[in-house]
């Protein structure tokens, strides 16, 4: 090297790239504020998590004088603060709150956001990766917003991300022009572009599920399981991998292929994920990146939200893996009474007059 040489300073970072995105698309600037805010959210609470064990040391509590707050809750609130403060969004659904929050009117803007703060919050104590997982979505309605402007299929999505605190913090997200991954390097501050326009694997090798609910899983669910672990064409069997933090494993299935399921069982019909802020923003990020998602009877961004809440089963992951699960899955599908179905649809009074 010599003093000559050009100095390497083409760094993308995630602010520069939506101030970017924003120029070009001549938006009015409101989902960069937002996007802004919700990356200093991050970096607090990658930081804090980075720290936790160390707080007791540092500051001893004596009993009944000062109380640390759970690190989903402060998740919570540093979310909640920083999108109020971007002016950006009017309604926020978050794992952490039963009703939606409604942003005061001088603070309002277009957009709702729905998010799980703190994903995978039973590995805090073993340090093993969690994360922060967001949808965004335009708001559709006019007058007062209300909790029902949150239920929009995941695939109206404007942008949908999560932040990764593992060995080191990543926020990935997926808009209209790809999904692009972004590394804190915390000395700045900053996070910068380090991976462009991510492509999942057509079919990768592993497979990863609480195998612990074995006995309760669907039959199609145990078939497709015991072709991974003993494949009838004798090729090469798949690897099990299980963090417990989906967006961990997630995030996995992502950069090395394979399959991530949370099926339904008989004890949890609906599976455990919850749509709005689990499944559907990494459904989105799966499928921008080439990947599917699915319940086992339709794409995850397809159903329309009935409650914020709520659960679905949920498959995704490389096409091919997905696309070879559902091929059994459909083999079990029980075929579907056309009266019964029409019978079920209709309220309680009218069903005993169709049934005589
Ligand atoms: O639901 C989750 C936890 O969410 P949470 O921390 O409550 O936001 C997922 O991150 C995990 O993948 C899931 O809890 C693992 O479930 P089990 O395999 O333990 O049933
Ligand atoms: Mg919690
Ligand atoms: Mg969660
Ligand atoms: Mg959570």
């Amino acid at each position: 090297m010599s003093y000559q040489d050009p100095v390497e300073s083409e760094i993308s970072t995630l602010t520069s790239f939506v101030l970017e995105k924003g120029e070009k698309d001549k938006s009015t600037g409101e989902i960069s504020q937002l996007l802004i805010c919700l990356c200093t959210a991050v970096k607090g609470i990658s930081y804090t998590l980075r720290k936790a064990g160390m707080i007791p040391l540092y500051h001893p509590i004596s009993e009944g004088t000062r109380e640390i707050k759970e690190l989903d809750v402060y998740s919570n609130n540093l979310i909640i603060n920083t999108l109020k403060s971007s002016f950006a969004t009017c309604v926020l659904v978050s794992d952490e709150n039963r009703h939606a929050i409604i942003i005061e009117p001088e603070k309002r803007g277009k957009y709702v956001v729905c998010f799980d703060p703190l994903d995978g919050a039973a590995n805090i104590h073993c340090l093993a990766p969690i994360g922060s997982i967001f949808g965004i979505y335009r708001r559709t309605s006019t007058g007062e917003p209300s909790q029902d402007d949150a239920l929009q299929p995941g695939r109206n999505a404007v942008v949908a991300g999560y932040a990764l605190y593992g060995s080191a913090t990543m926020m990935v997200v997926a808009m209209d022009c790809g999904v692009n991954c972004f590394l804190l390097d915390s000395d700045i501050g900053e996070f910068i572009l380090v991976h462009k326009n991510v492509q999942i694997r057509n079919r990768g090798n592993i497979y990863s599920i609480n195998e612990g609910y074995t006995r309760d899983f669907e039959p199609a669910v145990l078939e497709y399981l015991q072709e991974k672990k003993c494949p009838q064409d004798n090729t090469a069997p798949y690897n099990a991998r299980y963090i417990g933090s989906m967006v961990a494993d997630v995030h996995r299935t992502l950069v090395y292929g394979g399959i991530f399921l949370y099926p339904a069982n008989e004890m949890c019909p609906q599976g455990k994920l919850r749509l709005l802020y689990e499944c559907n923003p990494l459904a989105f990020i799966i499928e921008r990146a080439g990947g599917l998602a699915t319940t086992g009877k339709e794409s995850v961004l397809d159903i329309v939200p009935t409650e914020i809440h709520q659960k679905i089963p949920l498959i995704l992951g490389s096409p091919e893996d997905v696309k070879e699960f559902l091929k059994i899955y459909k083999k079990y599908e029980k075929p579907v009474c056309q009266k019964c179905s029409f019978l079920k649809e209709l309220p309680d009074d009218q069903r005993s007059h169709y049934m005589e």
